[in-house]
């Protein structure tokens, strides 16, 4: 029986001595005081008939091949051996004086239910995916995977506590998630509607004062749009709008942002000629090609996923370790990695972005881009 787990380091109720908030995260490379790090306990496989479920984890297979995928508990090994590798992350990160939180376990086996549908749970392996944290403010997301639906509540008690510790706190509109929102194209594929806002928080970079918001089956316009009247909100945002880039889940295996004038790019989805306007002018570090793991069965993210890190600080990188052609790359920028593995990180959708969820960072609001 898996241990219930209370909230780890549990912080003063109280803003520090200095009346800072709890929270202040900017960007994704100043160095890393706080983190909340994902957990895989009772990670499962949502059934695919659910169209949420194959727009998030398969959108390239077709209805045929979805029907001969194995759905449910993950195995028992897999969740294991990812929990292992979280913890060394969990180790490795408190030994370089980071504040580590994860999640209170939640049974993703139970299920639930709305007036319109029904689903169980999905992961609470990757808490990036549905948080946004812009400066000292919490943003939960409205995922457009029904599945995903009450996976936060892991994080309450952390997030509860940041609030009285001087925190702001918001949460996009609750999604319906009707099956209106869910398309399928001209292909006989999945694609997401305009029904109503949705957008994964991984579907955003934070740069300072600029956000970089992907469009894709993972964030549709109304999310930008929402996110564009949340940022009026909280002062001098700029939001910049990537379409045409990735149509898939998430940005964070297609850019990487490693210092300022530094950014890691996929060059199997991103042209030179094609690179965000925003970002030109940067040194771009174009990824090198990938080694792959052997193929199984379908996986919840491409080999891409080795390219998706975290930066500690602007000369610290935590990389898959079974990339030495990425680690040579970055170092020859001048960044010291830090080789660390996630066996199951291309099975499980998840590299060390996906795992971590950065809510304390020394930078602050800055303008990176005039
Ligand atoms: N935050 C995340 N879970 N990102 C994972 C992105 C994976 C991306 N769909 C790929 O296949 O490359």
């Amino acid at each position: 029986m898996t241990p219930e787990r209370t909230v780890a380091t549990p912080a003063p109720s109280i803003p520090d001595s200095f009346g800072r908030p709890a929270v202040n995260s900017w960007d994704e490379f100043t160095r890393l005081r706080e983190v909340v790090v994902g957990d895989a306990t009772h990670i499962r496989l949502p059934e695919q008939a659910d169209p949420s479920a194959w727009l998030s984890c398969f959108p390239k297979l077709t209805r045929t091949e979805l029907g001969k995928l194995e759905v449910g508990e993950v195995p028992a090994q897999i969740v294991e051996e990812t929990n292992e590798d979280l913890a060394v992350l969990c180790a490795s990160l408190r030994g370089l004086g980071v504040t580590v939180h994860q999640p209170a376990i939640v049974d993703h086996g139970v299920e639930f239910a709305t007036p319109h549908w029904r689903s169980a749970g999905f992961t609470s392996y990757c808490p990036r995916d549905l948080t946004l944290v812009v400066g000292s403010t919490i943003i939960e997301t409205a995922s457009p995977t029904r599945s995903r639906y009450f996976e936060l509540f892991g994080l309450r008690p952390l997030f509860q506590d940041y609030l009285l510790r001087g925190a702001t706190w918001l949460a996009a509109p609750r999604p319906r998630l009707l099956d209106e929102l869910y398309l399928v194209d001209p292909d006989g594929l999945p694609d997401l509607g305009e029904s109503e806002p949705v957008f994964d928080a991984a579907n955003v970079l934070r740069l300072g004062r600029d956000l970089f918001y992907q469009v894709s089956r993972s964030g549709n316009e109304l999310g930008l749009r929402w996110l564009e009247s949340v940022a009026r909100l909280l002062g001098d945002i700029r939001v910049h709008p990537l379409r045409g880039i990735y149509g898939y889940t998430h940005i964070d295996s297609t850019i990487s942002l490693l210092r300022p004038g530094l950014v890691l790019l996929n060059p199997g989805r991103i042209k030179p000629d094609a690179i965000p306007e925003p970002l030109r002018g940067w040194d771009v570090l174009w990824c090198p090609p990938l080694r792959r793991s052997a193929v199984g069965p379908p996986t919840l993210s491409e080999h891409w996923i080795s390219m998706n890190l975290l930066m500690v600080d602007e000369e610290h990188a935590i990389v898959d370790a079974d990339q030495p052609e990425l680690i040579a790359a970055i170092e020859g920028r001048g960044i010291t990695v830090l080789p660390h593995r996630l066996r199951h990180a291309q099975l499980l959708g998840g590299g060390f972005h996906c795992v971590t969820l950065d809510t304390v960072r020394v930078g602050g609001p800055e303008n990176y881009l005039d």
